[in-house]
């Protein structure tokens, strides 16, 4: 089977003056059609640097990445991105939001009345679908954070992407919101039967959207292991308090820990506990 998202030696290095970074060195991926797929790892391990390389926002230095079926040379209508910070337009209410992909040039596909038909529904049926039925002709800034990234995301859903790219989508939320994004996220993958990479520094929430997570390293930025989930795909929030679930919790905080070379709160406590000698 091809893979819906496959990336071979990869790698990236940054110059900034004399200052070198390899974002990412040798990475190798395969993302299969409709998997949810999660990034997580230290900051700096190069999550965000891989997202954008699949978004085909980010040039790289050597290896091949391909999307869809083809090779990766810049932004393609087969992969939408949702960003932390929503950048909705404060003029647009949230229908003209969510419809404003129609209006860019790659997108004239409205030939006809039935098309024409056939995007209001597309836009309507997101409205639904994000619980934004109520809001559709609020503007942004009368809407709550979560409700603006629920518009973000049915903005990005419109044309149909077969990939989703999520960089800390929900970074910014209130726990509470974020639960309630979290179920959502999941019930609009299991609708719209899209292929989604989403990128956090929430092992919680990697392992609570993801069916598998990629753990990566930094210095180098790499893929240090790949996990797969083991809960169904039908989730609930009290997953979160079984046994399997905060095992692989445990495991992958402290290989992140490791990987950071950044001592916590809990490290330096249990030194001090030590006997000395
Ligand atoms: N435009 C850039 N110019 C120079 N260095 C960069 C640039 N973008 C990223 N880097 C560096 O590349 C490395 C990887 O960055 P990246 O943002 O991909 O990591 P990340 O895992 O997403 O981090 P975080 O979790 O902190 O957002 C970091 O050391 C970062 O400082």
């Amino acid at each position: 089977m091809n893979a819906k998202i496959r990336i071979r030696g990869l790698t990236k290095t940054f110059a900034t003056g004399a200052t070198r970074v390899q974002a990412l060195a040798g990475i190798d991926l395969d993302v299969q059609d409709n998997e949810f797929i999660t990034f997580v790892g230290a900051s700096g391990c190069g999550k965000s640097t891989l997202l954008r390389a699949i978004g085909g926002l980010e040039y790289v230095d050597s290896g091949s990445l391909s999307a869809s079926g083809r090779e990766v040379a810049g932004p393609g209508a087969d992969r939408a991105m949702v960003f932390q910070h929503y950048s909705l337009y404060p003029w647009l209410s949230v229908m003209e939001n969510i419809r404003w992909c129609r209006r860019l040039a790659v997108h004239t596909r409205d030939r006809t009345l039935a098309d024409v038909e056939a995007a209001s529904g597309r836009a309507d049926a997101l409205l639904q679908l994000m619980g934004l039925g109520h809001a559709r002709d609020a503007y942004p800034n009368q809407l709550s954070g979560g409700m603006q990234q629920r518009v973000a995301i049915a903005r990005a859903l419109m044309p149909k992407p077969e990939i989703l790219l999520m960089d800390e989508p929900f970074g910014a939320l209130d726990a509470q919101t974020r639960e309630v994004m979290h179920d959502l996220i999941r019930h609009v993958h299991k609708v719209e039967k899209t292929t989604i990479v989403f990128v956090t520094h929430d092992v919680e929430e990697a392992i609570y959207l993801g069916n598998r997570i990629v753990l990566m390293a930094p210095r180098p930025g790499r893929i240090a292991q790949i996990y797969d989930v083991p809960l169904p795909d039908a989730r609930r929030q009290d997953m979160k308090h079984g046994q399997d679930f905060l095992a692989l919790k445990k495991e992958i905080l402290a290989r992140i820990r490791e990987t950071s070379g950044m001592k916590t709160d809990f490290d330096l406590l249990e030194q001090l506990n030590q006997p000395a000698g």
